[in-house]
């Protein structure tokens, strides 16, 4: 792939007007080239496109075909799954259940994640936060034949890459190429999360058009497929404004996680993002938009102060040429250097979604929600 964006001198070190794209063949053919470009997309951006990864396009394509299959099961079979069901918050969600920045996401979601046994048991003297980790609940097979096993295909291969993608970008910060693994656990203890969100197209040009409200994701890296070719995605550069990362056909959008940014002392940037809802103009398709991200995890148990990473000083210098990141909005975020990761995130599921955290989380339901459920769950 070729593109005048794909270079790092194309976005000056202090701001960004578009959203570098990385090839991921320009591994085999220049290592050192690839390199040196991830490392400017990701202390200068926080966000890339990557193009031709090992992820089969004809798996993608396959996915991509059941998603408006999924959305459109009957209602009560997508109830039957619905993310109350499942303590490991994993299952779905209607339309309009969670609000970010105290206003309504116009979105639909399906939350399911990689393989898992969850090692929680009643009554043992294990950690609650393991409970945040488990089986899918999936929709009824005959309803939507093939779907659970090429999603299934899919997510064993993002979650492949996105291993092979931190080693990469420790290399990229002159670190060896395991230097990132203390923070996960053996791969039968690790869990990985997805979604397959929907966002329908609003017409009337008064309606709000928060498809998703600005926010950061919380673990270490995001990999996105935009499933529909709608606009609508956007990421905020260092003064505040919003860049367009329209969808590029065969590629991932690959951006930073708030505990990433923290282990890398802010290498790696977290960058606010949005999604606008498409708006449907008098003769242009009525479909929604659709999207897939990929949510790499880390260790329940890690506590990411008790690891500090010897960064050289000549890659930590790198930082001082992009200017000042702007005041971030991390509230949700304060709590990870103290506790346990997999608590971090328990807390935050259990805000963005209490009317699961009352069914099977009633102490700290309680807790977080003393005057009872509220309308909608806030994540940010
Ligand atoms: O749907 C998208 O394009 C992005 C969604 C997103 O940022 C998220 O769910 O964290
Ligand atoms: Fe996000």
């Amino acid at each position: 792939m070729s593109s005048s964006s794909d270079s790092p001198s194309s976005s000056n070190g202090a701001n960004f007007s578009s959203v570098p794209i990385l090839d991921y063949a320009l591994l085999e053919s220049s290592k050192p080239d690839f390199i040196a470009q991830l490392r400017h997309a990701l202390i200068n951006v926080g966000f890339l496109y990557l193009a031709n990864s090992p992820v089969s396009q004809q798996d993608i394509a396959e996915l991509i075909h059941y998603i408006p299959k999924l959305f459109a099961l009957p209602q009560e079979e997508k109830e039957k799954i619905r993310m109350v069901h499942s303590p490991h918050f994993l299952g779905y969600s209607r339309l309009g259940a969670e609000l970010t920045k105290d206003k309504v996401d116009h979105r639909e979601q399906f939350d399911f994640a990689t393989r898992h046994e969850t090692r929680w048991r009643e009554g043992e003297d294990v950690p609650e936060y393991w409970r945040l980790w488990g089986p899918s609940q999936w929709p009824e097979e005959s309803l939507i034949p093939g779907f659970r096993a090429t999603l299934e295909r899919y997510l064993d291969q993002v979650q492949a890459l996105s291993y092979t993608f931190i080693s990469l970008l420790s290399e990229s910060f002159g670190l060896a190429p395991d230097a990132l693994n203390y923070f996960y656990d053996t791969e039968e203890n690790m869990q990985h999360r997805a979604k397959i969100v929907q966002y329908p197209i609003v017409t009337d040009p008064n309606a709000d058009d928060q498809g998703v409200g600005p926010h950061y994701d919380a673990g270490f890296l995001t990999f996105l497929l935009q499933a529909s070719a709608h606009k609508g995605l956007q990421v905020q550069n260092l003064t505040g404004e919003w860049i367009d990362a329209p969808p590029i056909p065969g590629t991932f959008v690959v951006n930073i996680g708030k505990a990433l940014e923290f282990v890398t002392q802010g290498l790696a940037r977290a960058t606010s993002h949005r999604v606008l809802s498409p708006r449907g103009a008098p003769g242009e398709p009525t479909l929604p938009r659709y999207s897939v991200p990929f949510f790499q995890n880390i260790s329940l148990d890690v506590k990411l102060a008790e690891k500090t990473l010897e960064f050289p000083p000549e890659i930590l210098k790198l930082k001082e040429g992009r200017g000042k990141v702007a005041a971030t909005d991390s509230v949700n975020f304060s709590e990870f250097d103290r506790e346990p990761s997999g608590q971090v995130g328990l807390i935050g599921r259990v805000k963005s979604h209490p009317d699961v955290a009352q069914q099977h989380y009633p102490a700290l339901f309680k807790k977080y929600f003393p005057e009872g459920l509220p309308r909608a769950g806030s994540a940010y």
